[in-house]
C-alpha cells in the first residue's frame, strides 16, 4: 500500500483554537503528519510519494466556487485589513433567522459566512496546505481508479467537517468527498464512505445526503454531547434519492472496543448490502483512549482489528486521514490500522 503526502501540507500551522469556551493551543498541528510519516518509515510500511497536481475542477465538483475563491483569496483580504500579525478567527455567524443569501463585503462578515466554528483559524499558508491535502486525496483516488487495491492519503489538514460552502472542525476542503466524487467520475458506480473518526463527519454527510450513488456511514460520539453537536443523529437517513444511504451510529462518551466494534460490524453489513465498487475510509484516530479532546476508549492494538475487519469486505479501499490528536501515539495507531488491513 502506498502513502501519499506533500510537505506543503505542513504549511498550515495554527497556534491557537477557541474550544471549551477559551483560547487553547491548537491541536491540529503539523507534527501530527510528521509522527505518521516517522512511523511509516520506522516499520518500512511502504513507498511514500508526493501528490500529483490537479486543477481546481475536481474540488469544484464538491465545493461552491465562491467558497473556494474565498479560501484562496482570504489572506490577501485579511492583510488589506491590516491584520497581518495574527491568524484569523471568525467570531460571528449567520445562525437561525439570519440571512445567508447575501455575503457581507467586510472580511469578518465573510469569514463568519464561510465557517461554523471558532476552532479553525486561517493563516498565511492555509490555502496552500489545504489544496495540497486535497491533491493528496485526489492522487489516492486516481491510483485507485488506475487499479490500485488500496492507498493511504496522509491528508492534513483533515476534511470531514467541511461542507460545500463552509469550513470548521479543523477542516476546509472535504478530502474524502472530493476523492469519492473523483472515483464516481472515473469508473465507480457506487462508492461507500465509512467515517470511523471519533467525531461525526457532518460535512461528508451533508454533501452526499440527497444521493444514492455515494453511501455515507459514520460511527461517532453522540452529537447530543460532542462536537459537531448539530448533525449526526441516528434518525438522519438521507433525503430524496439519498433516503436510506446515510447511516449514523452515535455512541456515548466512554465507549470501549466491545461496543464500538458492534457498530463497525453493522456498518460493514450495510456496506456489503450496498455493494460499492470502492470504499473510502475517513480514518480518524481520535477514538483512541488517550486522545486529549475525545472520550472513546479504543486501545492501540484495537486499531489493527479495525483494519482487519475492513479488509474482510474485499473492496478496493482508499484510506483518507482525518483526526487524531494524541500526537505521540498517532503514528502507531494509524499504521496499526493500515497494517491490520494489509495483514489479511
Ligand atoms: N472539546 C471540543 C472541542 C472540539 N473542537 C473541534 C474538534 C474537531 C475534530 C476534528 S476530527
Ligand atoms: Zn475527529
Amino acid at each position: 500500500m502506498k502513502t501519499i503526502f506533500s510537505p506543503d501540507q505542513m504549511l498550515h500551522a495554527p497556534q491557537f483554537e477557541v474550544s471549551d469556551g477559551k483560547l487553547e493551543p491548537a491541536k491540529e498541528i503539523p507534527s501530527r503528519a510528521q509522527m505518521v510519516l516517522d512511523r511509516l518509515k520506522a516499520v518500512q510500511f511502504g513507498e511514500i510519494i508526493e501528490p500529483r497536481s490537479f486543477s481546481l475542477d475536481p474540488i469544484l465538483k464538491i465545493h461552491a466556487s465562491d467558497y473556494i475563491e474565498f479560501l484562496s483569496d482570504f489572506w490577501r483580504l485579511w492583510t488589506e485589513e491590516g491584520r497581518t500579525e495574527q491568524e484569523a478567527f471568525p467570531f460571528v455567524w449567520p445562525v437561525r433567522q439570519l440571512r445567508t443569501d447575501i455575503v457581507p463585503d467586510q472580511i469578518d462578515g465573510k469569514l463568519g459566512h464561510y465557517s461554523f466554528d471558532a476552532g479553525t483559524p486561517m493563516g498565511p499558508h492555509t490555502w496552500t496546505a489545504v489544496r495540497r491535502s486535497a491533491e493528496t486525496a485526489l492522487t489516492g483516488a486516481a491510483m485507485m481508479a488506475e487499479g490500485a487495491r488500496s492507498a493511504f492519503a496522509l491528508c492534513r489538514p483533515p476534511g470531514h467537517h467541511a461542507h460545500k460552502s463552509f469550513f470548521g472542525g479543523y477542516c476546509f476542503i472535504n478530502n474524502a468527498a472530493v476523492a469519492a466524487q473523483y472515483l464516481r467520475d472515473h469508473g465507480a458506480k457506487r462508492v461507500s464512505v465509512f467515517d470511523v473518526d471519533y467525531h461525526h463527519g457532518n460535512g461528508t454527510q451533508a454533501i452526499f445526503y440527497d444521493r444514492a450513488d455515494v453511501q455515507f456511514l459514520s460511527i461517532h460520539a453522540d452529537p447530543k454531547v460532542e462536537f459537531p453537536y448539530y448533525l449526526g443523529h441516528a434518525d438522519e437517513k438521507g433525503v430524496g434519492e439519498g433516503e436510506e444511504f446515510n447511516l449514523n451510529y452515535p455512541l456515548p462518551h466512554g465507549t470501549p472496543w466491545e461496543v464500538w466494534s458492534r457498530a463497525l460490524e453493522e456498518g460493514c453489513a450495510s456496506i456489503e448490502a450496498y455493494k460499492p465498487d470502492v470504499l473510502v475510509v475517513s480514518l480518524g484516530m481520535d477514538t483512541f483512549e488517550k486522545d486529549p479532546i475525545s472520550q472513546f476508549k479504543l486501545k492501540s492494538e484495537e486499531f489493527n482489528l479495525i483494519g482487519e475487519r475492513l479488509a474482510k469486505l474485499g473492496l478496493p479501499t482508499l484510506f483518507i486521514m482525518e483526526g487524531g490528536y494524541a500526537v505521540e501515539d498517532l503514528g502507531v495507531n494509524c499504521v496499526n490500522t493500515l497494517t491490520g488491513f494489509r495483514q489479511r
